[in-house]
């Protein structure tokens, strides 16, 4: 069926609905990964955004059981060029447009998807509407740009309760802004033993669970929006190790006096390059974010930047000057990858047994 997405500056898009009909509304950004469309719609920190893939064949390897990165897509709309209805893969269960049937996804292809993310990189990051022919267009567009967005995503993607992922080895209270399964996965593997908790839960109630380290995962939206977790990371400085990643990245940084801002298009892709400045090594990382860290307002901040972006110098990584505590801007739990960055994992381990090691010597 014909239906059209329509931009906030006027501009239509005209394609072939796939997935489900519902109307929806969202920022549109663009993903330049080649693969892993199924990690890109199941990634929380999506929610109330629709997303073009400018990967012109989406849905080729089909679907599969074991890739989604939450167990609810909370993605708006997923645009794109072509969407494969015959998949040929030994792993795929469904097609990408089963799955958003499944879901209550709509989905949008044939369109030019390049013209697209170009008005997007020109413009910045836009509002935009799903919807069918009948509808007008100037009105939608008028809609769509006094339409303030809706800002508490990360208390819809959180957990609402805690729950344990038993291991033997350290214990990291895992703090849920909209965390993707990757990010446990990555704990799992290396034996922890993980509660996750809700995104507001308090430092008094985190450290009642005496964990060896705590993880801030990443999600959805602004982070300014959510204030009472700036206030948690910041009591918990210092008290316990502090691994952050995007979201919490940012939570970090701002729990430390440092800023954010909203990027004009953010960065969404599985090839960013990032550069390590204590040694020099680049990783190709996986990233994800609309929002950065202020790198003027690292300088007043007990901060050290660790990381840059190389495409546009932006701040990729970050450590507390005295408190065993970093963080990253990108994704090293990967999924769907690149994995060059998997090594913070292991440094987040050494931090924590060496923090413990201390904590010995000092008791
Ligand atoms: N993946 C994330 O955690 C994204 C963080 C934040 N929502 C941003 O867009 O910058």
């Amino acid at each position: 069926m014909e239906r059209q997405l329509i931009l906030e500056d006027g501009t239509v898009f005209i394609g072939e609905g796939f997935g489900s009909e519902l109307e929806t509304v969202g920022e549109v950004v663009f993903n330049t990964g080649m693969t892993g469309y199924q990690e890109i719609l199941s990634d929380p920190s999506y929610c109330g955004q629709m997303v073009t893939l400018t990967y012109p064949l989406i849905g080729n390897y089909g679907v599969n059981r074991d890739d989604f990165e939450s167990i609810q897509p909370s993605i708006k709309a997923l645009i794109v060029r072509e969407a494969a209805d015959l998949p040929s893969n030994f792993r795929s269960e469904l097609t990408i447009d089963e799955l958003l049937k499944q879901k209550n996804i709509p989905g949008l292809a044939g369109i030019d998807t390049r013209k697209l993310t170009r008005l997007i990189r020109k413009h910045g990051t836009l509002k935009g509407k799903i919807t069918g022919m009948q509808a007008d267009v100037e009105e939608v567009a008028k809609s769509l740009k006094a339409k303030v967005l809706p800002v508490n995503q990360v208390a819809q993607v959180s957990t609402p309760t805690p729950y344990p992922s038993p291991g033997r080895g350290k214990r990291v209270v895992l703090v849920d802004f909209g965390m993707k399964h990757g990010i446990l996965r990555e704990l799992n593997r290396r034996d922890c033993d993980v509660i996750v908790v809700p995104y507001n839960t308090s430092a008094a109630d985190i450290l009642s669970f005496h964990p060896d380290g705590v993880m801030l995962s990443n999600g959805p939206g602004d982070p300014k929006n959510v204030p009472e977790a700036i206030e948690t990371v910041n009591e918990l400085l210092g008290q316990v190790p502090i691994f952050g990643i995007c979201l919490g990245h940012q939570l970090f940084a701002l729990a430390c006096g440092a800023d954010t801002f909203k990027l004009k298009f953010g960065h969404r892709g599985s090839n960013h390059p990032v550069k390590e400045l204590q040694t020099g090594n680049v990783h190709i990382t996986a990233q994800n974010h609309g929002y950065t860290v202020d790198p003027a307002s690292i300088v007043s901040a007990p901060l050290d930047i660790t990381h840059v972006a190389l495409n546009d110098g932006t701040v990729e990584g970050l450590r507390h000057k005295t408190a065993p505590a970093f963080s990253v801007q990108y994704h090293p739990e990967a999924s769907p990858g690149p994995e060059d960055a998997n090594g913070l994992f292991e440094e987040f381990m050494e931090m924590m047994e060496q923090f413990l090691k201390e904590e010995l010597v000092n008791a």
